[in-house]
Protein backbone atom coordinates (compact mmCIF):
# COMPACT_ATOMS: atom_id res chain seq x y z
CA UNK A 1 0.00 0.00 0.00
CA UNK A 2 1.32 3.36 -1.16
CA UNK A 3 2.76 5.26 2.07
CA UNK A 4 0.41 8.74 3.20
CA UNK A 5 2.14 11.63 1.91
CA UNK A 6 3.46 14.01 4.50
CA UNK A 7 1.68 17.85 4.18
CA UNK A 8 3.34 19.84 1.89
CA UNK A 9 5.40 22.39 4.29
CA UNK A 10 3.30 25.39 3.84
CA UNK A 11 0.65 23.39 5.28
CA UNK A 12 1.81 22.48 8.21
CA UNK A 13 1.25 23.33 11.55
CA UNK A 14 1.45 26.14 13.87
CA UNK A 15 5.13 27.03 15.11
CA UNK A 16 5.53 24.87 17.96
CA UNK A 17 4.52 25.13 21.73
CA UNK A 18 6.89 27.46 23.08
CA UNK A 19 8.15 26.26 26.50
CA UNK A 20 11.11 29.02 27.10
CA UNK A 21 8.86 32.02 25.98
CA UNK A 22 11.30 35.14 24.89
CA UNK A 23 13.29 36.32 27.73
CA UNK A 24 12.94 33.58 29.96
CA UNK A 25 16.27 32.36 31.46
CA UNK A 26 17.66 28.54 30.60
CA UNK A 27 16.32 26.79 33.46
CA UNK A 28 18.20 23.99 35.14
CA UNK A 29 16.10 21.42 35.65
CA UNK A 30 15.89 17.96 33.48
CA UNK A 31 12.20 19.19 32.24
CA UNK A 32 13.55 22.42 30.92
CA UNK A 33 16.70 21.25 29.55
CA UNK A 34 15.05 18.61 27.70
CA UNK A 35 12.05 20.98 26.37
CA UNK A 36 14.84 23.74 25.29
CA UNK A 37 16.23 21.02 23.54
CA UNK A 38 13.32 19.25 21.48
CA UNK A 39 12.08 22.38 20.82
CA UNK A 40 15.24 22.86 18.83
CA UNK A 41 15.41 20.03 17.17
CA UNK A 42 11.59 20.73 16.05
CA UNK A 43 12.46 24.00 14.77
CA UNK A 44 15.96 22.98 13.02
CA UNK A 45 14.10 20.11 11.44
CA UNK A 46 11.78 22.59 10.43
CA UNK A 47 13.88 25.11 9.12
CA UNK A 48 15.82 22.18 6.94
CA UNK A 49 12.40 21.23 5.59
CA UNK A 50 11.59 25.03 4.47
CA UNK A 51 15.26 25.06 2.52
CA UNK A 52 14.70 22.12 0.96
CA UNK A 53 10.79 23.36 0.01
CA UNK A 54 12.35 26.71 -1.18
CA UNK A 55 15.00 25.20 -3.29
CA UNK A 56 12.47 23.18 -4.99
CA UNK A 57 10.08 25.95 -5.57
CA UNK A 58 8.41 26.20 -9.18
CA UNK A 59 6.84 30.19 -9.01
CA UNK A 60 8.27 32.93 -7.91
CA UNK A 61 5.05 33.50 -5.44
CA UNK A 62 5.68 30.27 -3.69
CA UNK A 63 9.12 31.06 -3.65
CA UNK A 64 8.42 34.02 -1.72
CA UNK A 65 5.84 32.55 0.63
CA UNK A 66 8.38 29.93 1.41
CA UNK A 67 11.16 32.68 2.05
CA UNK A 68 8.77 34.18 4.69
CA UNK A 69 8.27 31.18 6.15
CA UNK A 70 11.76 30.27 6.82
CA UNK A 71 12.70 33.49 8.19
CA UNK A 72 9.69 33.50 10.71
CA UNK A 73 11.34 30.00 11.80
CA UNK A 74 14.97 31.75 11.84
CA UNK A 75 12.95 34.37 13.72
CA UNK A 76 11.84 32.22 16.43
CA UNK A 77 15.62 30.22 16.70
CA UNK A 78 17.33 33.21 17.44
CA UNK A 79 14.54 34.44 19.87
CA UNK A 80 15.26 31.38 21.79
CA UNK A 81 18.89 32.37 21.74
CA UNK A 82 20.36 30.55 19.39
CA UNK A 83 22.99 27.36 19.33
CA UNK A 84 24.21 28.73 22.47
CA UNK A 85 21.34 28.24 24.31
CA UNK A 86 20.75 24.71 22.69
CA UNK A 87 24.65 23.93 23.05
CA UNK A 88 24.34 25.13 26.71
CA UNK A 89 21.06 22.82 26.68
CA UNK A 90 23.19 19.88 25.60
CA UNK A 91 25.85 20.29 27.64
CA UNK A 92 23.62 20.70 31.04
CA UNK A 93 22.09 17.19 29.62
CA UNK A 94 25.46 15.73 30.37
CA UNK A 95 26.07 17.16 33.65
CA UNK A 96 27.26 14.39 36.16
CA UNK A 97 23.79 14.88 38.02
CA UNK A 98 22.09 13.45 35.40
CA UNK A 99 24.33 10.51 34.91
CA UNK A 100 26.89 12.31 33.49
CA UNK A 101 27.85 12.42 29.42
CA UNK A 102 27.71 9.25 27.39
CA UNK A 103 31.94 8.82 27.71
CA UNK A 104 30.79 7.35 31.29
CA UNK A 105 29.87 3.76 29.21
CA UNK A 106 32.54 3.89 27.17
CA UNK A 107 34.92 3.95 30.16
CA UNK A 108 32.75 1.29 31.41
CA UNK A 109 33.76 -1.33 28.90
CA UNK A 110 37.03 -0.62 28.49
CA UNK A 111 37.36 -1.92 31.94
CA UNK A 112 35.20 -5.10 31.28
CA UNK A 113 37.50 -5.68 28.51
CA UNK A 114 41.17 -4.48 30.55
CA UNK A 115 41.56 -1.68 27.96
CA UNK A 116 41.85 1.04 30.45
CA UNK A 117 45.21 1.33 30.70
CA UNK A 118 48.12 2.90 28.85
CA UNK A 119 49.07 0.61 25.91
CA UNK A 120 52.89 -1.22 25.39
CA UNK A 121 54.22 -0.30 22.30
CA UNK A 122 58.03 -0.69 21.05
CA UNK A 123 58.29 2.79 21.60
CA UNK A 124 57.27 2.20 25.50
CA UNK A 125 54.07 2.97 27.33
CA UNK A 126 51.46 5.50 26.05
CA UNK A 127 48.07 6.54 26.63
CA UNK A 128 45.10 5.74 24.50
CA UNK A 129 45.07 7.82 21.81
CA UNK A 130 41.20 8.72 21.50
CA UNK A 131 39.80 11.11 18.81
CA UNK A 132 36.21 12.49 19.87
CA UNK A 133 33.87 13.55 17.24
CA UNK A 134 31.26 16.46 17.60
CA UNK A 135 32.64 17.58 21.06
CA UNK A 136 30.33 19.20 23.47
CA UNK A 137 33.37 19.83 26.56
CA UNK A 138 36.57 19.23 26.04
CA UNK A 139 36.58 17.48 30.17
CA UNK A 140 33.96 14.73 29.79
CA UNK A 141 34.22 11.94 31.51
CA UNK A 142 36.86 9.93 29.09
CA UNK A 143 38.90 12.92 28.70
CA UNK A 144 39.39 13.17 32.33
CA UNK A 145 40.75 9.65 32.50
CA UNK A 146 44.87 9.80 32.79
CA UNK A 147 45.36 6.81 30.44
CA UNK A 148 43.34 8.49 27.89
CA UNK A 149 44.75 11.22 25.28
CA UNK A 150 41.62 13.12 24.06
CA UNK A 151 41.43 14.85 20.98
CA UNK A 152 38.19 17.02 20.99
CA UNK A 153 36.51 18.05 17.59
CA UNK A 154 33.66 19.88 16.62
CA UNK A 155 32.24 21.64 13.51
CA UNK A 156 31.02 24.41 15.53
CA UNK A 157 33.74 24.20 18.42
CA UNK A 158 32.26 26.08 21.80
CA UNK A 159 35.33 26.33 23.52
CA UNK A 160 39.15 27.00 23.26
CA UNK A 161 40.41 23.58 23.65
CA UNK A 162 38.29 21.57 20.78
CA UNK A 163 39.40 21.89 17.67
CA UNK A 164 37.14 23.53 15.66
CA UNK A 165 37.00 20.91 12.33
CA UNK A 166 35.01 19.51 9.91
CA UNK A 167 35.85 15.42 10.45
CA UNK A 168 35.19 15.16 6.61
CA UNK A 169 37.67 17.25 6.07
CA UNK A 170 40.41 16.02 8.63
CA UNK A 171 43.44 15.12 6.73
CA UNK A 172 44.19 10.88 6.58
CA UNK A 173 46.92 9.56 8.98
CA UNK A 174 50.16 9.53 8.10
CA UNK A 175 51.86 7.19 10.59
CA UNK A 176 51.05 5.46 13.70
CA UNK A 177 51.85 8.21 15.90
CA UNK A 178 48.98 10.08 14.36
CA UNK A 179 46.62 6.82 14.38
CA UNK A 180 43.96 6.51 16.91
CA UNK A 181 43.21 3.99 19.57
CA UNK A 182 39.49 4.78 19.52
CA UNK A 183 37.11 7.02 17.96
CA UNK A 184 34.09 8.42 19.65
CA UNK A 185 30.81 9.29 17.27
CA UNK A 186 28.28 9.89 19.93
CA UNK A 187 24.99 11.52 18.65
CA UNK A 188 26.78 13.00 15.51
CA UNK A 189 25.67 10.76 12.49
CA UNK A 190 21.96 11.80 12.97
CA UNK A 191 23.55 15.27 13.27
CA UNK A 192 25.46 15.59 10.05
CA UNK A 193 23.87 18.58 8.32
CA UNK A 194 24.06 18.50 4.23
CA UNK A 195 27.59 19.94 2.65
CA UNK A 196 25.17 23.35 1.31
CA UNK A 197 24.37 23.33 5.19
CA UNK A 198 27.96 23.92 6.30
CA UNK A 199 29.93 26.30 7.48
CA UNK A 200 26.86 28.27 9.93
CA UNK A 201 25.02 25.81 12.48
CA UNK A 202 22.28 24.80 10.42
CA UNK A 203 22.00 21.05 11.75
CA UNK A 204 19.73 18.65 10.39
CA UNK A 205 16.93 17.24 13.19
CA UNK A 206 17.49 14.95 15.48
CA UNK A 207 16.76 11.82 13.14
CA UNK A 208 17.75 14.06 10.32
CA UNK A 209 15.21 14.09 7.17
CA UNK A 210 17.53 15.43 4.78
CA UNK A 211 21.32 14.43 5.66
CA UNK A 212 23.08 13.04 2.60
CA UNK A 213 23.14 9.48 4.01
CA UNK A 214 25.37 8.86 1.50
CA UNK A 215 27.99 11.54 3.75
CA UNK A 216 27.43 9.12 6.66
CA UNK A 217 28.57 6.24 5.30
CA UNK A 218 31.76 8.27 3.81
CA UNK A 219 31.72 9.30 7.68
CA UNK A 220 31.99 5.65 8.84
CA UNK A 221 35.03 4.37 6.50
CA UNK A 222 36.73 7.54 7.07
CA UNK A 223 36.34 6.88 10.80
CA UNK A 224 37.77 2.92 9.97
CA UNK A 225 41.07 4.94 8.70
CA UNK A 226 41.39 7.38 11.48
CA UNK A 227 42.47 4.03 13.89
CA UNK A 228 45.44 1.50 14.26
CA UNK A 229 44.68 -1.33 11.74
CA UNK A 230 44.30 -3.59 15.03
CA UNK A 231 41.44 -5.22 16.47
CA UNK A 232 42.12 -3.41 19.17
CA UNK A 233 41.45 -0.53 17.88
CA UNK A 234 37.35 0.79 19.12
CA UNK A 235 34.52 2.57 17.78
CA UNK A 236 31.81 4.20 20.60
CA UNK A 237 28.91 5.20 18.35
CA UNK A 238 25.54 6.09 20.06
CA UNK A 239 22.80 7.22 18.22
CA UNK A 240 19.27 7.95 18.98
CA UNK A 241 17.02 4.84 19.70
CA UNK A 242 14.97 5.70 17.19
CA UNK A 243 17.54 5.53 14.11
CA UNK A 244 17.55 1.69 14.56
CA UNK A 245 14.04 1.05 15.79
CA UNK A 246 11.68 3.35 14.10
CA UNK A 247 13.16 3.70 10.75
CA UNK A 248 11.83 2.62 7.71
CA UNK A 249 15.02 1.74 6.50
CA UNK A 250 17.44 1.15 9.28
CA UNK A 251 17.33 -1.72 12.01
CA UNK A 252 19.93 -2.69 14.14
CA UNK A 253 21.02 -6.00 12.04
CA UNK A 254 21.20 -3.71 9.13
CA UNK A 255 24.04 -1.19 10.97
CA UNK A 256 25.79 -4.20 11.69
CA UNK A 257 25.96 -5.23 8.44
CA UNK A 258 26.89 -1.84 7.23
CA UNK A 259 29.54 -1.78 9.75
CA UNK A 260 30.87 -5.03 8.69
CA UNK A 261 31.26 -3.68 4.97
CA UNK A 262 33.60 -0.45 6.40
CA UNK A 263 35.15 -3.08 8.58
CA UNK A 264 33.96 -2.84 12.42
CA UNK A 265 32.26 -5.84 14.45
CA UNK A 266 29.97 -5.42 17.51
CA UNK A 267 31.83 -5.87 21.03
CA UNK A 268 28.91 -4.73 23.19
CA UNK A 269 25.38 -2.62 22.50
CA UNK A 270 23.21 -0.86 25.50
CA UNK A 271 20.00 -0.51 25.00
CA UNK A 272 17.67 0.28 27.92
CA UNK A 273 14.16 -0.36 27.80
CA UNK A 274 12.55 3.27 26.56
CA UNK A 275 15.73 4.64 26.41
CA UNK A 276 16.64 7.32 24.48
CA UNK A 277 19.83 6.07 22.89
CA UNK A 278 21.40 2.83 22.13
CA UNK A 279 25.44 2.85 23.13
CA UNK A 280 27.76 0.80 21.08
CA UNK A 281 31.13 -0.25 20.55
CA UNK A 282 32.76 -2.27 17.55
CA UNK A 283 36.18 -3.30 17.36
CA UNK A 284 38.42 -2.77 13.64
CA UNK A 285 38.23 -5.50 11.25
CA UNK A 286 39.05 -5.82 7.88
CA UNK A 287 36.18 -4.89 6.01
CA UNK A 288 33.96 -7.76 4.58
CA UNK A 289 33.85 -7.82 1.15
CA UNK A 290 30.72 -10.84 0.93
CA UNK A 291 28.76 -9.50 -2.06
CA UNK A 292 25.40 -9.79 -0.92
CA UNK A 293 26.37 -7.65 2.32
CA UNK A 294 27.95 -4.89 0.26
CA UNK A 295 25.27 -4.65 -1.94
CA UNK A 296 22.95 -4.21 0.88
CA UNK A 297 24.90 -1.43 2.40
CA UNK A 298 24.38 0.52 -0.52
CA UNK A 299 20.81 0.14 -0.87
CA UNK A 300 17.93 1.44 0.41
CA UNK A 301 15.32 -1.08 0.76
CA UNK A 302 12.11 -0.90 2.90
CA UNK A 303 12.41 -3.01 6.28
CA UNK A 304 9.56 -1.25 8.30
CA UNK A 305 6.08 0.29 7.17
CA UNK A 306 4.06 2.82 8.65
CA UNK A 307 3.57 6.21 8.63
CA UNK A 308 5.38 7.53 11.73
CA UNK A 309 8.61 5.87 10.68
CA UNK A 310 11.51 7.97 9.98
CA UNK A 311 14.15 7.70 7.08
CA UNK A 312 17.69 7.61 8.77
CA UNK A 313 19.58 5.24 7.15
CA UNK A 314 23.31 4.83 6.41
CA UNK A 315 23.95 4.37 2.73
CA UNK A 316 27.78 2.85 1.42
CA UNK A 317 29.22 3.65 -1.79
C1 LIG B 1 24.10 16.47 19.28
S1 LIG B 1 25.74 17.03 19.40
C2 LIG B 1 26.44 15.67 20.28
C3 LIG B 1 27.41 16.08 21.32
C4 LIG B 1 28.03 15.00 22.19
N1 LIG B 1 28.96 14.18 21.44
C5 LIG B 1 27.01 14.15 22.91
O1 LIG B 1 27.09 12.92 22.85
O2 LIG B 1 26.11 14.71 23.56
C6 LIG B 1 26.38 16.75 17.76
C7 LIG B 1 27.66 17.50 17.51
O3 LIG B 1 28.29 16.95 16.34
C8 LIG B 1 28.91 18.00 15.64
N2 LIG B 1 29.16 17.59 14.25
C9 LIG B 1 28.24 17.29 13.29
N3 LIG B 1 28.86 16.98 12.13
C10 LIG B 1 30.20 17.11 12.36
C11 LIG B 1 31.36 16.95 11.53
N4 LIG B 1 31.25 16.63 10.24
N5 LIG B 1 32.58 17.16 12.07
C12 LIG B 1 32.69 17.52 13.38
N6 LIG B 1 31.62 17.70 14.21
C13 LIG B 1 30.40 17.50 13.71
C14 LIG B 1 27.93 19.15 15.79
O4 LIG B 1 28.55 20.40 15.56
C15 LIG B 1 27.43 18.98 17.22
O5 LIG B 1 28.13 19.76 18.15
Amino acid sequence: MARKRSLPITQRDKPAANPLASGKKLGKSHKSTQSTISLFHTLLKRKAQAQKALSNACSSSQASVLQAQLSNIEKEIADQGGLDTYQKASTLGQSSERGGDSSVVLIEWLRELNEASTREDDGGIRPLRMLEIGALSPNNFAAKQPYINNTPIDLNSQHPDILAQDFLQRPLPQDDNERFDIVSCSLVLNFVPEPRDRGGWDYASNVAQFTDFVLLGEMLKLIHNQLHPSERSLLFLVLPTACTENSRYMSSAHLETILSVVGFAQVRRRARPGGKVIYTLWKWQRPNANPQAVKSSSKRAELRSGAKRNNFVVLLK
